[in-house]
């Protein structure tokens, strides 16, 4: 069995005559966490979206769990799709129910997978159980949109910017759910971000698509030792040229 989860090849995305993914190469192991990153409009969510398999590509290859896409029919598209589970922005949809609600929708959704009591421990959602998910703090609301993700200990995560518009004590929290989960669990995690202090903390390794190609994918380290003073300053550089 193969110990990646992902693998993309010369991938290419066009919305229209616009071509945004222009050759993209990846592979994303299992028990990594990946980091996209790249300019406002680079094709990260787009990115995402083609590996939800929510979104059709032009060209090139994409395996998920040793399936490649183009290849698949129906039932082997539903049980790779069960195997993911994603935090798109905006939060929005699920407004008018209780944290509580929420939780016990998911599990009746995604069935015995769930233990209600681990999740709600680990996230420490106790306090706002019985809160409208509307009237969560953003933060919260980034915490209780993992928790459910994970409920169904996914293979697969996908993430995006799950921590944009959170104060720093947040953002640590919540790298400390994902960490926690990804340490227990055989799965990837696979998310876009622009804070770079992000990726040389958590992430193991960091795709950085510029004008619709991997610039770069390497570990933080690698990068690092390469010359740079952070992961930040190696992003100005690169945008600069
Ligand atoms: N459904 C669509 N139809 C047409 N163009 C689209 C569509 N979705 C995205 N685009 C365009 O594709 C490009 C890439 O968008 P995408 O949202 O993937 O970028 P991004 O890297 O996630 O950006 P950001 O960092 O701002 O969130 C943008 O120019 C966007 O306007």
């Amino acid at each position: 069995m193969q110990n990646y989860n992902v693998k993309v090849e010369k991938l290419t995305k066009n919305y229209g005559k616009k071509a945004v993914l222009k050759g993209i190469d990846f592979t994303a192991e299992k028990g990594e966490i990946i980091g996209v990153i790249g300019k406002n409009g680079a094709g990260k969510s787009t990115f995402l979206e083609i590996l939800m398999t929510i979104k059709d590509y032009n060209d090139g290859k994409v395996v998920v769990f040793g399936n490649n896409l183009k290849e698949i029919d129906q039932a082997d598209l539903g049980k790779i799709k069960s195997n993911i589970s994603a935090v798109l922005q905006p939060t929005q949809f699920y407004k008018k129910l209780k944290v509580k609600e929420l939780l016990d929708l998911f599990r009746s959704y995604y069935g015995s997978k769930v233990d209600l009591k681990e999740i709600i421990e680990e996230f420490e959602l106790q306090e706002h159980l019985n809160t409208f998910f509307d009237n969560l703090s953003g933060g919260w609301k980034q915490k209780v949109s993992l928790a459910i993700a994970f409920s169904s200990k996914p293979r697969l995560i996908i993430l995006d910017e799950p921590t944009t518009g959170l104060d720093p004590h947040m953002r640590n929290i919540l790298w400390e759910s994902i960490t926690g989960y990804i340490k227990k669990n055989d799965s990837t995690v696979i998310l876009s971000t622009h804070y770079m202090d992000e990726i040389e903390l958590y992430c193991d390794k960091v795709l950085f698509i510029n004008d619709g190609v991997t610039e770069v994918f390497d570990t933080p380290e690698n990068i690092l030792k390469s010359g740079h003073k952070s992961i930040n300053s190696f992003y100005l550089d690169k945008i600069a040229k």
